[in-house]
């Protein structure tokens, strides 16, 4: 088993860490179009793994994509990051090129590969991705939601003083200030996390979660990386593993929840094909139509991708 991780910035070099120190392949190419970085940093965790006890080899590569070879999972992470007082949708200008063209090198060389996309405007990219590649949509999907839903399960876990573990949740649409978190469909250990919780606390934490990147981004000057570089392996190990579990990932619709040509956060089963399956809950006309506005969010910048296209 060979995993690319295309990016060896902040999300990619955490998201190769997180796979080799749980040993989800025999090797692990990380690729980056800066000179040496990629040699660097894999070089660097390749060191730790007598002190932390893996096997998985990891190399880097400047953009030779002969290394990627036979890749089975690809983790696409390369692109600009933001700063603070920028939306994500700002960086589709520079990232829907690198997107598509590490998208294009990708499929040349494993064109049976699985890709997760991480780059943002996320559900943008994602699509940009799919357009790039020519292969089904359940080969092409997003790490967003588990990313969103980990910063609200924390959020809950603190404000609970319980254990993050027992707190499950599911959280839909667009990686942006529009997505949307489903208190209804929230529980810690099994009971609703509305008999814990008052209402106000818990808008409270809809609303932080909503901004969790930018409350980042205001912290540290630069977007996060362990919490997203940990998500996306959690992707990755339940497409190698087979596991078919349950998350919020960003899949492409064909009506599912009245959305038509679209990718956007949605509940799929994840296993050794990719997304498996899109589940569809029965949403609220209260969630429906907060669905409905984030769809629309993420459509306006498609837009702007389309055009570019043009
Ligand atoms: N989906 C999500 O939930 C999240 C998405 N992100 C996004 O992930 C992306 C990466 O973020 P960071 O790792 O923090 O940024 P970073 O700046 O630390 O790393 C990006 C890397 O991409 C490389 N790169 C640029 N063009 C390339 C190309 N054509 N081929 C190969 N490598 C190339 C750069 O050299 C750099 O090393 C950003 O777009 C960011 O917004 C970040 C966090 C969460
Ligand atoms: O906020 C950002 O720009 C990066 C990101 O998507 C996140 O951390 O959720």
């Amino acid at each position: 088993m060979k995993i690319t991780v295309v990016g060896a910035g902040n999300v990619g070099a955490t998201c190769a860490n997180v796979i080799a120190h749980k040993e989800l392949a025999n090797e692990v190419v990380l690729l980056d179009i800066k000179e040496g970085v990629a040699e660097g940093k894999s070089l660097d965790m390749w060191q730790t793994a007598p002190i932390n006890m893996f096997d998985t080899r990891i190399t880097g590569s400047t953009n030779d994509y002969s290394k990627t070879a036979g890749s089975e999972v690809v983790v696409i992470t390369s692109g600009l990051p933001r700063k603070p007082g920028m939306s994500r949708d700002d960086l589709i200008a520079t990232n829907a090129g690198i997107v598509r063209s590490v998208t294009e090198n990708i499929i040349k060389h494993s064109p049976e590969a699985i890709i997760i996309i991480v780059s943002n405007p996320l559900d943008v990219m994602t699509y940009c991705a799919f357009l790039a590649a020519g292969v089904p949509s359940h080969r092409v999907f997003g790490m967003a939601g588990i990313l969103d839903t980990a910063r609200y399960r924390a959020f809950l876990a603190e404000a609970l003083d319980c254990s993050p573990k027992d707190i499950q949740a599911v959280l839909m649409g667009g990686h942006g200030d529009t997505m949307v978190p489903l208190p209804r469909y929230t529980t810690v250990g099994g009971i609703p996390v509305t008999e814990l919780i008052d209402g106000q606390k818990l808008e409270a934490i809809v609303q932080r979660t909503k901004s969790g990147g930018g409350e980042l981004v205001n912290l540290m000057g630069t977007s996060a990386w362990y919490a997203p570089g940990a998500a996306a392996a959690q992707m990755v190990e339940a497409v190698v593993r087979d596991q078919k579990r349950i998350f919020p990932c960003c899949a492409w619709l064909q009506g599912e929840y009245g959305q038509q040509d679209i990718y956007l956060g949605v509940p799929v089963k994840l296993g050794r094909k990719g997304i498996e399956q899109i589940i569809e809950l029965q949403l609220n006309e209260d969630e429906k139509a907060l669905l409905n506005e984030s769809s629309k969010a993420v459509k306006e910048v498609m837009k702007v991708l389309d055009n570019m296209n043009k």
